[in-house]
């Protein structure tokens, strides 16, 4: 019945579970298939705004990109009383800003979290689209336990990373740069060269692997902020030269000096030692 709203109908709203300015992130109970979704929430921008457009290339952008592991899988968007909703996977796990907070990586914990983060990086690059908006609050943490069947009381918790909030995507091709968060911005788009979008995506992830190694928070502007565009970033102790020198390659003043992601996927640091 169209008086009735579709997300109450469909929906059982669980919880809160992030808040924006013109959006609400709720944790809810597909009646009925049972699973839990993330949907967001938000107010219907103005028909033939900027906003419209923004959160239309957020759909067609999770449209166009298909699944992967790493990647927050969206499953519908509509629009109703005013409002729009898009409905991805919840993520049990949080963002990898809140587990900044509390936890310090270690080498081998950074190791599977730019070995994770580059390969979603590198699947929505082979789409010929970039992200624009990498950042710790824009991973979303996915925790499986499982009860290792040996050792009953063991639990084998596999963590998988994934890459959401997709607002400031946009193609290769035909590139409409909405800015990201300044923290995880280059300099060259900040002055609007769009020639190496890819490698921009590249410098905020390597930002966001530096922060998770406890090297944040990071300079929203200044001459820390500067620092950081001119290639220098402090070593994280934990980590061996190789993988601090990896760090501060993607974080190269030159794009085109930046490792594709690929690149990282393959690099010596990343790949696991041979056991003969
Ligand atoms: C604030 N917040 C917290 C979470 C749960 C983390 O354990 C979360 C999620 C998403 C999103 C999200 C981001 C951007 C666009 C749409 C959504 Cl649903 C936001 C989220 C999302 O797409 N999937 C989530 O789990």
């Amino acid at each position: 019945q169209s008086n009735i709203s579709r997300y109450r109908q469909e929906f059982l709203e669980i919880g809160l579970i992030g808040r924006g300015s013109f959006c609400s992130v709720y944790k809810c109970l597909n009646r009925l298939d049972g699973c839990l979704y993330a949907v967001k929430r938000s107010i219907r921008p103005l028909t033939g705004s900027i906003n419209e457009k923004r959160a239309l290339n957020e759909v067609y952008a999770h449209a166009v990109m298909g699944r992967h592991q790493n990647v927050v899988c969206y499953f519908s968007a509509w629009a109703e009383d005013n409002h729009m909703y898009i409905q991805n996977e919840f993520c049990n796990g949080g963002s990898l800003a809140d587990v900044i907070k509390y936890t310090k990586f270690t080498e081998a914990d950074l190791h599977m979290l730019l070995h994770q983060l580059a390969e979603g990086v590198n699947y929505i690059h082979s789409k010929d689209l970039v992200h624009l908006d990498i950042k710790p609050e824009n991973v979303f943490i996915s925790q499986e336990i499982s009860m290792d069947v040996k050792e009953v009381t063991k639990e084998v918790e596999h963590v998988v990373y994934k890459i959401g909030d997709l607002g400031n995507v946009t193609s290769l091709n035909n590139p409409q740069v909405e800015e990201g968060d300044c923290r995880y911005l280059t300099r060259e788009v900040l002055q609007e060269d769009y020639s190496h979008l890819a490698k921009a995506d590249i410098f905020a992830l390597g930002l966001t692997i530096y922060e998770a190694g406890g090297g944040g928070p990071l300079p929203k502007n200044g001459d820390k902020w500067h620092t950081i565009r001119d290639g220098h970033l402090s070593n994280l102790k934990q980590c061996s030269s190789q993988f601090n020198n990896l760090l501060k390659q993607m974080i190269n003043p030159q794009p085109s000096a930046r490792p594709s992601a690929v690149a990282i996927l393959y690099h010596p640091v990343l790949v696991p030692p041979s056991n003969k």
